[in-house]
C-alpha cells in the first residue's frame, strides 16, 4: 500500500483547474461502416453472417467508431492525445479505463448503414484517495443518436493514477464466485490486443509497448483492454443466450488483467432476478482474482 498520509499531488486549486473542464463537450460524426463489424467478429472468434446494411450492432460494439483520429503530432508520452484538449491536462500518467453504464433505447438499436452523431460531455472531475494511490477521476457523458433519435447513452469514467513507486501493490485482490453458470477461456496474446487497438484506433502504449507498460508504468506485463473485457462479457451472454438485446450494462474494473497468462470470464443469472433478464457477469484473472465485475439488463 501507497502511503496515502503524503501530501497530494493534486491540491484544491490544482483541482478547481481541472474542474473547469466540466461541462465542456464535443461532438463526432461517423457512419456505422461493415468492415469493422467483420474484423471484430473475427476476433472474437465468433461465427456471424456477414454484416450487411440494416444488421444490428451488438452492445458495446458502438466503441468501433467515433475514433480518435488525433495527428501524430498530438500524440503525448503514453500514445493517447495529449491532454488538455477535450480531455483536461490531469498531471497524473498513469490512465485507465475504469468502467462505465450504458443504456440502449430499446425502439432504436444502431444499425450498419446508420450515419450517427455523438455528443460527449466533461460530466465531472473528481480526486480520491483510493487504497492503491491518489486518483483522479474524470467522467465522460456520451449521447448517440442516428437519424431515428437517440440510441444510446453512456457514462465513461476514466481513471488517473500517480507514477508507479518502487514496491508498489497492485489493487487488493476480491477472490470470484465460483457459481458460474457459463464461462470461457481467453488466451490475452499480444496479437489480440494489438487487433483490438487497432480495430479502436487506440494508440495506447500499455496495451502493445511491453517496454513502456513495464519500464515506464511498472506493471508486469502488456495490459488487456478494459473495453475488449466488457466486450467478451457480453459476448459470453449473446453466447448464451441467444437473440439478447440489452437495455442496460454496467461494468467497473476492479483489477488490471495482463497477457502474461489466460484469464477467465463468467455469468449467471443475477440473484433474486426472477425473469431472467439481470444477468451478472465478471472476470477473473489466472490468480482467481477478480478483475472486472459487470451488470446486463435484457431489454
Ligand atoms: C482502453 C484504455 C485503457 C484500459 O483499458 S486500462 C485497463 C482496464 N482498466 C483496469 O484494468 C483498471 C483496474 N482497476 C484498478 O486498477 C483499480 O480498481 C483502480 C482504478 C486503480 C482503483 O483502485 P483502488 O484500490 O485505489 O481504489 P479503491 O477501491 O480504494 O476506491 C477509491 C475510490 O475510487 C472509486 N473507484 C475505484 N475503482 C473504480 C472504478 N473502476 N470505477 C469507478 N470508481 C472506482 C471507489 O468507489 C472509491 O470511491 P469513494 O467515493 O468510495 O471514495 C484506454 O485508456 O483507452
Amino acid at each position: 500500500m501507497q502511503d496515502n498520509t503524503s501530501s497530494p499531488l493534486i491540491d484544491a486549486e490544482a483541482l478547481a483547474k481541472l474542474q473547469a473542464w466540466q461541462g465542456r463537450s464535443e461532438t463526432l460524426v461517423d457512419d456505422i461502416t461493415a468492415a469493422p463489424v467483420r474484423a471484430l467478429s473475427a476476433t472474437l472468434d465468433r461465427d456471424d453472417a456477414l454484416p450487411e446494411a440494416g444488421t444490428h450492432l451488438p452492445a458495446l460494439w458502438h466503441w468501433l467508431y467515433f475514433l480518435p483520429h488525433h495527428r501524430q503530432s498530438e500524440i503525448g508520452e503514453d500514445g493517447h492525445a495529449k491532454r488538455g484538449g477535450f480531455l483536461p491536462p490531469v498531471p497524473l500518467p498513469r490512465r485507465m479505463w475504469a468502467g462505465g453504464r450504458l443504456n440502449w433505447e430499446a425502439s432504436n438499436p444502431l444499425q450498419v448503414g446508420d450515419k450517427v452523431e455523438r455528443t460527449s460531455t466533461i460530466a465531472s472531475v473528481t480526486h480520491k484517495a483510493g487504497r492503491t494511490g491518489e486518483l483522479v477521476f474524470v467522467l465522460v457523458r456520451h449521447e448517440v443518436r442516428n437519424a431515428r433519435g437517440l440510441a444510446l447513452t453512456e457514462e465513461h469514467d476514466i481513471v488517473y493514477r500517480a507514477a508507479a513507486a518502487p514496491g508498489e501493490k497492485a489493487p487488493p485482490p476480491t477472490p470470484v464466485s465460483k457459481d458460474a453458470a457459463f464461462s470461457r477461456e481467453i488466451v490475452p496474446d499480444d496479437v489480440l490486443l494489438f487487433r483490438y487497438s487497432a480495430l479502436t484506433f487506440n494508440g495506447h502504449r500499455i496495451h502493445y509497448d511491453r517496454r513502456y507498460v513495464t519500464e515506464v508504468e511498472g506493471y508486469p506485463g502488456l495490459i488487456v483492454h478494459g473495453p475488449l473485457i466488457a466486450t467478451l462479457l457480453v459476448d459470453l451472454l449473446r453466447r448464451n443466450v441467444p437473440g439478447v438485446q440489452l437495455a442496460r450494462f454496467e461494468f467497473r474494473a476492479v483489477r488490471p488483467t495482463f497477457d502474461i497468462a489466460p484469464f477467465r470470464v463468467h455469468g449467471k443469472p443475477a440473484e433474486g432476478s426472477s425473469d431472467n433478464k439481470t444477468f451478472s457477469l465478471w472476470g477473473e484473472d489466472a490468480d482467481g482474482w477478480l478483475t472486472m465485475q459487470a451488470t446486463a439488463v435484457l431489454a
